[in-house]
């Protein structure tokens, strides 16, 4: 049974598939202490979070089984990504579910901030009949600032152009011609600052957007202009807003996330300029069950050996690309698991090299799989897909990737070469219309060898005799030849034999087998 703890709060009807799936046991355990949460993770294969529970290093550390950590949601700034990289855990958001939802709260907040709903409804309740107080201004005309211009900042837009608002926006992948086609400016930051009647930031917390809006570029802005923030603690500099406030050159604002949250005590709030909601951007039954369900479904894949639709530390690949990578996927590990094995020194260099029908196909996601079957022979099943890269660069080892037009008459090849301090050795393999993969050469050596089960690599001098000693010695030790594959360079020099025998070659055999004359290495491996 595979355990999923999901520790923060999240529809039932959208975890549906978890709960439904026999093999798995989903335990939901919410608002837990830190040591409860080390406890509990001790034995899970995956956990849930929104955005309270902070999945640390430390909590991967107590789960030696963890695979995948899935956010439902879409800002990842709870989860250390990098630790989980490193550990070889894969994470998983919801990127999709929620963006409608957080527009409509932005709109919600921009309209409440121009209208001053909050702040006159709460006069009211307390029996307060203020109409002069709270004049408000129209937002037909004014410029909206966008930062951040990707699935949510797209989705303000035109909600704003709706209100017949301007829209100029600043985000480092906006050029004009995207920019035109959605009816918005595209400006620099400091245009966007300057030109903003509202300001409204939708980026991740990342190193480059932490307190991207800052002291000076307050300064920037309009005096009286307005500022939101329903993205995340942090990317407004909240010392900075509060003295903007205090001084009246930011007119108000309308905050739904803090660097700290819970933010209850926070002195932003004691400003009746300042509007604000507890993180509830995300906060529809709609989003909720979109995000909890698209989770779902992605680690459910995942732990049932398939691909995943939202990775976030692996590329995405798209499913029409998927369809014509995996063929390729246990080849790719087999090369890289055989050169590894046959391969003598320290590591320096992995290139690899695709053509024929992989000359046109993003074929990173294959290398990365070349190298995991690499790295595996060193460092064991802690290496996988989401660290094979990270891992190699750890070491110091290169990674190359490159498409060459040399097929040697394959319709598609794939060559692993590896560099160590003391030799230079490679493979090449193919898929055999109808008959799977194979083995063509092996160094300089054209051979015909499926990559699968028991294998001698013997490399030799070619003189009479030494494929008949082999084959004398293993049959004295009870070892079925199932095939044999001979290359040489030339006459006399030298040779590879490849065999492929019915069980494991114990080490007494392969001692005796090194020890035949014109015998020069011997490498036993299991695929
Ligand atoms: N309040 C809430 O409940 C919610 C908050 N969020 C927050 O909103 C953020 C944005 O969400 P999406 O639009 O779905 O993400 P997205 O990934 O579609 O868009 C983010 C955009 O920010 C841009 N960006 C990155 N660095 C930038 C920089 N230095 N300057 C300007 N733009 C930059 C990116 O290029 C990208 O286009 C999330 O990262 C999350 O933190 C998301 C959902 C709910
Ligand atoms: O889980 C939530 O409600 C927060 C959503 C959020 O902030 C996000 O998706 O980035």
């Amino acid at each position: 049974m595979k355990r999923v703890l999901i520790c923060d709060p999240l529809s039932e009807d959208g975890i549906r598939p978890l709960l439904d799936a026999e093999e798995i046991e989903t335990v939901v355990q919410t608002s837990m202490s830190h040591e409860e949460l080390l406890k509990a993770v001790k034995d899970v294969e995956a956990i849930i979070v929104r955005s309270q529970t902070q999945i640390t290093e430390e909590v991967m550390k107590h789960a030696p089984q963890l695979k995948v950590i899935g956010r439902a949601g879409v800002g990842v700034d709870n989860i250390d990504v990098d630790a989980a990289t490193e550990h070889g855990v894969i994470v998983v958001n919801a990127p999709d579910g929620n963006t409608i939802s957080t527009a409509e709260h932005t709109m919600a907040m921009l309209m409440s901030l121009a209208r001053n709903i909050p702040q006159a409804y709460h006069q009211l309740k307390q029996k307060r009949w203020e109409r002069k107080k709270f004049v408000g201004v129209e937002l037909k005309g004014k410029t909206l600032g966008i930062v951040g211009f990707g699935r949510i900042g797209r989705e303000v837009a035109q909600r704003a152009k709706g209100h017949r608002m301007n829209v100029i926006a600043f985000d480092p992948f906006l050029n004009d011609e995207k920019a035109e086609k959605v009816g918005v400016q595209n400006g620099s930051l400091e245009e966007v600052l300057k030109a903003a009647d509202f300001l409204t930031v939708h980026t991740p917390l990342i190193e480059k957007t932490k307190h991207l809006i800052n002291k000076e570029a307050i300064e920037l802005m309009k005096p009286g202009a307005r500022i939101l923030n329903c993205a995340r603690g942090g990317i407004i500099e909240e010392d900075a807003l509060l003295e903007a406030i205090q001084s009246g050159k930011i007119a108000g604002a309308a905050l739904d996330v803090f660097e700290e949250e819970p933010a209850t005590e926070h002195p932003l709030l004691d400003f009746p300029e300042v509007i604000a909601t507890p993180h509830l951007g995300a906060s529809t039954v709609e989003a909720q069950e979109n995000v909890a369900t698209d989770v779902s479904y992605d680690i459910l894949e995942l732990l049932r050996g398939g691909t995943v639709k939202n990775p976030v530390n692996l590329p995405s690949v798209s499913s029409e690309m998927m369809e014509k990578l995996s063929p390729y996927f246990r080849l790719s590990e087999q090369l890289g698991a055989f050169l590894s094995k046959v391969v003598e020194g320290t590591l320096e260099r992995i290139h690899v090299y695709y053509s024929g029908e992989l000359l046109d196909v993003d074929t990173m996601p294959l290398t990365r799989i070349s190298v995991k079957g690499i790295l595996k022979r060193h460092i064991g099943e802690r290496v996988n897909d989401v660290n094979a890269f990270r891992t190699a660069s750890d070491k110091g080892i290169e990674i190359n990737e490159q498409k060459s037009t040399s097929t040697k008459g394959f319709t598609n090849l794939i060559t692993v070469e590896i560099e160590t301090d003391q030799e230079k050795r490679s493979i090449a393999g193919t898929l055999l219309n109808g008959l799977g993969a194979r083995i063509v050469q092996l160094d300089h050596y054209s051979v015909d060898v499926v990559p699968e089960g028991h294998l001698i690599v013997i490399q030799h001098t070619d003189q009479p005799g030494a494929i008949g000693r082999v084959g004398s010695l293993l049959a004295g030790h009870d070892m079925n030849i199932a095939t044999m594959q001979v290359g040489r360079t030339n006459l006399g020099g030298d040779a590879v034999m490849v065999l492929t025998v019915d069980r494991e070659v114990e080490g007494k055999c392969r001692e005796e087998l090194a020890g035949i004359a014109d015998i020069r290495k011997v490498k036993c491996l299991n695929l």
